[in-house]
Order: structure tokens, then sequence, then C-alpha cells
């Protein structure tokens, strides 16, 4: 299973991985994207849905129209692993696509 990263290395890590953020009160990261039209939003999250799905490694989410702010933990290790920052950066990706 992925190790918890520290508080340290959870930092480190957003540092690398343009507009995520902690997540006030838990140990998690998150960051609110905002598209063009619901549309685009949609594509987004069906594009992020598969590669979460390949990874065995899911967010947690909500769409409101344009918007869909995403929220990443690892359930299984209690935080922040390798996972939801390979995750994150994929979403970066699909994202400027
Ligand atoms: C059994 C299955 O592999 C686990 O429940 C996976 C599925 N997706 C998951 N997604 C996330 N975000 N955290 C997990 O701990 C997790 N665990």
């Amino acid at each position: 299973m992925a190790e918890r990263l520290s508080s340290e290395a959870r930092k480190q890590a957003l540092g690398g991985l343009a507009g995520w953020n902690e997540t006030p009160g838990r140990e998690a990261i998150g960051k609110t994207f905002t598209f063009k039209d619901f549309n685009e939003a949609f594509g987004f999250m069906t594009r992020a849905a598969l590669v979460a799905e390949k990874m065995d490694h899911h967010p947690e989410w909500r769409n409101v129209y344009k918007t869909v702010e995403v929220v990443l933990a690892t359930h299984d290790a209690g935080g922040v692993t390798a996972l939801d920052v390979e995750l994150a950066k994929a979403m970066n990706a699909i994202a400027k696509a």
C-alpha cells in the first residue's frame, strides 16, 4: 500500500502541483477547477474518471455547472500518498488539454 506522506512531504509535493492546496481540517489535498461551461467540466470529469479507474484510486468531487471541486486522499492510508499526487498531476494535465 502507498505510504502516507508527512506534513513536510505533503507541502513539498504541493509546491509542484499548480492550484492544489491542503484541505482544512483533514489530511487531503484539493483544487477547484473552473471551465468554460458544463460541457468542458463534464468532459474533464469523464477523462479523469477513466484515469482514476485505471489507477484504482478515486476522487471525491462535486460538480456545479462549470466548476469541479476535487478532494484527494488515500482512505486506506489515512492521509495523502503518492497516488493522490499522481492523480492530481493527471487532472492538471487533463484540464489543460
Ligand atoms: C479495494 C480498493 O482497491 C480500495 O478501496 C481503493 C479504491 N479507491 C480508493 N481511492 C481513494 N481515493 N482512496 C483509497 O484508499 C482507495 N482505495
